[in-house]
């Protein structure tokens, strides 16, 4: 039991996130527990209250890990919590997508996750951060305006717990001829650009594991910026199947450059995504944190 006096963990559950609810915190605890880990659950009660759960647990001191029970939102909202504090986040991915687990190779099993927070292996991230009229707030994977901002904005919470991923397909399918598609003023770099939509994304993948940069920006003080170029509903299709088929990053209209600074400042009023959440409207800024967070993550095998 004394090896593992150094470790004091927060397990912070999203009751709502995914369709997987029940038991995977739990069980998680009871692993600790067993291997000499002080553990405390707490459970969220609404949007939002993951930060002050965590931001909590770094104030009472002493705590060496905080674990985002949930999906790519709650992650988010933990890191947010975490922020300026040396304490490692774990993820135990019951979410929708898990979008971040997947890109990390993060565990998706407790007995892994225990091992990786007894190890005290971690990886260093660089967030980015999303300034819209709301303020400022830390996001782990991607920030969207355009279609699928508008997808993410329009999609049915009680379809997505009902039948998870496949919520989204209703909504896609909806918005593909709902969607009105103006054309968004994109400042790279203070470069303007113009695009139907653009992806602000610290990883490579997007909605599970489909590819939709050449490279994951975790790790870098970046981001890959993927505009779409073309407009309506024919060519939103073909961008889906592109991204279904692997090929989103090859397409002769989408470009992807590498930035730390993007703008958003026109048309306002636009839907905003941040981690697959709805985050308000354009117009929005995004920079790299000055600040990474550690993500916990499997130990070496060997
Ligand atoms: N107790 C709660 N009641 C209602 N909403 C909550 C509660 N706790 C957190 N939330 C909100 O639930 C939303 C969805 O959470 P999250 O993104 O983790 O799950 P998900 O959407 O199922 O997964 P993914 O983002 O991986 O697709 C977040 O916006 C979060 O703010």
């Amino acid at each position: 039991m004394a090896m593992n006096a150094s470790r004091s963990v927060t397990i912070i559950v999203n009751p709502t996130a995914g369709r997987r609810r029940s038991g995977h915190a739990t069980r998680l605890a009871r692993i600790l527990r067993r291997a000499g880990v002080a553990v405390q659950v707490v459970h969220t009660r609404d949007r939002g209250h993951a930060t002050e759960l965590a931001r909590a647990a770094v104030e009472q001191g002493g705590c060496s890990h905080v674990v985002a029970t949930g999906g790519d939102g709650t992650v988010a909202e933990v890191a947010r919590g975490l922020e300026g504090s040396d304490v490692v986040l774990a993820v135990l991915p019951v979410g929708t997508a898990n979008v971040l687990a997947r890109e990390l190779d993060l565990p998706f099993d407790e007995g892994a996750l225990a091992r990786s927070i007894i190890a005290g292996t971690s990886t260093t991230v660089w967030p980015g951060v999303l300034h819209t009229a709301q303020g400022a707030s830390l996001f782990v994977q991607m920030a969207g305006v355009g279609f699928d901002a508008y997808v993410v904005h329009t999609v049915s919470p009680r379809l997505k717990k009902a039948v998870g991923r496949a919520a989204y397909v209703v909504s896609v399918l909806r918005a593909l001829w709902g969607y009105r598609y103006p054309v968004l003023r994109v400042e790279v770099e203070g470069v303007v650009h113009e695009a139907s939509s653009a992806i602000i994304s610290k990883g490579a993948l997007y909605a599970g594991r489909h590819v939709l940069a050449p490279a994951s920006m975790q790790e870098e003080k970046a981001f890959s910026v993927v505009l779409f170029g073309s407009a309506g509903p024919w060519a939103t299709l073909r961008y889906g199947l592109a991204l279904l088929r692997g090929t989103l990053p090859r397409q002769k209209d989408v470009t992807v450059l590498r930035a730390s600074t993007v703008a958003i400042p026109a048309p306002t009023g636009l839907p905003v995504q941040s981690d697959g959440d709805a985050h308000g409207y354009t117009a929005i800024r995004a920079d790299i944190n000055d600040q990474p967070i550690r993500i916990a993550i499997c130990p070496r095998a060997g």
